[in-house]
């Protein structure tokens, strides 16, 4: 199954809430208007083709969207609109820019739920377009990856998957357990190790992950490693510690090499909705972050909040996640993300 197949399929709460939001704007004031007009669609611009059926609509044989409804582009349906976008967790601001967006040089026509999604996609991946870049590989050895985020966030899973796939790539890989005050997370990203075939260092419950750091750092160089990935704690209950934490960790690896971490990755969780926004306000006090990557996506209907991430940070987004497994975790396609968000096909 391809990745976009698996996300469209995975993205459905995310997807239903958007899509079906559209469909209802539509529909509801549709149905109060006498029949539309025989052809509204003959004095729209040939720059917006009437909307036409899917491939998978084409095979089936289904009507052309001649027959959907539509609605006129008002005031009160950008208020809908913009009102809906919210909802699903795209943030105020990015609500309002990209509804204005879609409202420019519209205003007046008789749009369909079908153009609606087909204009919001075009929006929502032209904010994160530029953001949507995988993992920079450097040939600096070992590259070191700093993984941070809150407890929970998916930081070990991500470091398991990327650690696997980079594996899978050729890529030698030292993974450091990095939070060394939970015996349950050594134990998990061991599991991890495991599964992909890496290494694992790991120390001692509460010694200094700073020194296991350091110790990591020489293991990935004497083995000649590519990359040398470092979990972290994610206890923001003392932030004051956590960051010196970091920071000792950071120190401690530029004694090996002063242009480490390579790469610091914050992992947000999407089922956070809004709060993974303070996340990062959070952890870039902490860290400095230089990519991002986000997990979940399967199981919540706030995956809008990636796009509320990418048009408030423009921080690089790195990956996504869309499941448990090895291969549920996959570089981030701003296009395919956008489509996917809001329901409509390859
Ligand atoms: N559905 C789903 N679950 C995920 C995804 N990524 C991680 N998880 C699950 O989320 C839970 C937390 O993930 P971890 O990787 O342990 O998170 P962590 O940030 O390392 O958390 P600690 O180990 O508590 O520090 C685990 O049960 C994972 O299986 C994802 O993309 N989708």
């Amino acid at each position: 199954m391809s990745f976009f197949s698996k996300l469209r399929d995975r993205l459905t709460r995310s997807s239903s809430k958007i899509g079906s939001g559209l469909e209802d704007i539509v529909s509801e004031a549709a149905a109060d208007e006498k029949p539309a007009s025989p052809a509204p669609a003959a004095s729209q611009p040939a720059t917006e083709p009437e909307a036409r059926p899917g491939v998978l609509g084409r095979l089936l044989g289904r009507a052309p969207a001649v027959a959907e409804p539509r609605r006129e582009l008002d005031d009160a349906m950008l208020e809908e609109l913009e009102e809906m976008l919210i909802q699903a967790d795209m943030g105020v601001e990015t609500a309002l820019r990209v509804t204005a967006n879609i409202a420019e040089g519209r205003m007046g026509r008789r749009v369909s739920a079908t153009e609606l999604k087909e204009l919001l996609a075009d929006e929502i991946a032209r904010i994160m377009t530029p953001v949507a870049k995988p993992l920079p590989l450097y040939p600096k050895r070992p590259q070191v990856v700093l993984v941070v985020g809150v407890n929970g966030s998916g930081k070990t899973t991500t470091i398991g998957k990327l650690a696997s796939q980079f594996k899978a790539a050729g890529k030698k890989v030292v993974i450091a357990a990095g939070d060394t005050f939970r015996a349950a997370a050594v134990e998990q990203l061991q599991v991890w190790g495991q599964r992909a075939g890496v290494p694992v260092m790991t120390a001692p419950e509460g010694s200094d992950p700073a020194s296991l750091a350091f110790d990591a750092m020489t293991k990935a160089e004497a083995e000649g490693a590519d990359l040398l990935m470092i979990d972290t704690a994610g206890r923001l209950q003392n932030r004051q510690d956590l960051m010196e934490e970091l920071a000792k960790i950071v120190r401690v690896i530029r004694k090996k090499d002063p242009s480490a971490p390579h790469n610091t990755l914050l992992v947000l969780d999407a089922t956070t909705g809004q709060n993974a926004l303070s996340q990062v306000e959070i952890f870039r006090k902490l860290a400095d972050v230089s990519g991002l990557v986000m997990t979940k996506l399967d199981g919540t209907a706030r995956g809008g909040v990636l796009v509320a991430l990418a048009d408030r940070f423009g921080l690089p987004i790195h990956a996504i996640g869309v499941g448990e497994q090895i291969d549920d975790l996959d570089a981030f396609d701003a296009r395919d993300f956008a489509r996917a968000l809001v329901g409509l096909g390859d």
